[in-house]
């Protein structure tokens, strides 16, 4: 009774959020997924296909999905995204080499018709590395201040330790 009741109430109360987290392989965002949802550093594989995880923060929850992030996978990245309001971006700031992929992936993104409204957070992770990207190094690279119909924010982070 109390879990159709709850699923009652969800169905009239559409305060579940959903977020995609994407990014190239090894960025780390299977482990950031963990990271929100268990406050803990797991140990990953490379993700064929997706993880979900309903996070809830304040009231408010949020239906993750980690889409896994290698170069053949990128192609059915549309396939998540019809109703999603906010699309979190991971950069492994380590990556010199394949920021320019990373690119051209986030435009491909921007213009698609179902993520119009989504707001766009980007996480520069791996700041524990040295010689790593800077925040301010990933946001030129990635042209982020050309965004103008997405509201953005870029976010250094440590999906290791949690910082950021
Ligand atoms: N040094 C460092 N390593 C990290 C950090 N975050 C993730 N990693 C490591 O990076 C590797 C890849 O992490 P995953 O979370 O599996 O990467 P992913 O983006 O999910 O990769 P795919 O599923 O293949 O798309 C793992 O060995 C992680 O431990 C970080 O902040 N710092
Ligand atoms: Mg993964």
């Amino acid at each position: 009774m109390g879990i159709l009741f709850t699923r009652i109430w969800r169905l009239f109360n559409h305060q579940e959020h959903k977020v995609i987290i994407v990014g190239l392989d090894n960025a780390g965002k299977t482990t950031i997924l963990y990271q929100f949802s268990m406050n803990e550093v797991v140990h990953t594989s490379p993700t064929i296909g997706s993880n979900v995880e309903e996070i809830v923060v304040n009231n408010t929850r949020f239906l993750m999905w980690d889409i896994g992030g290698q170069e053949s996978l990128r192609s059915s990245w549309n396939t998540y995204y019809t109703n999603t309001e906010f699309v979190i971006v991971v950069v492994d700031s380590t990556d010199r080499e394949r920021i320019s992929v990373t690119k051209e992936e986030l435009y491909k993104m921007l213009a698609h018709e179902d993520l119009k409204k989504a707001g766009l957070l980007i996480f520069a992770n791996k700041q524990d590395v040295k010689e790593c990207m800077t925040v301010a190094e990933i946001s030129q690279f990635l042209k982020l201040t050309s965004i103008k119909d997405h509201q953005w924010h870029i976010q250094a982070c440590c999906a290791l330790t949690g910082e950021g």
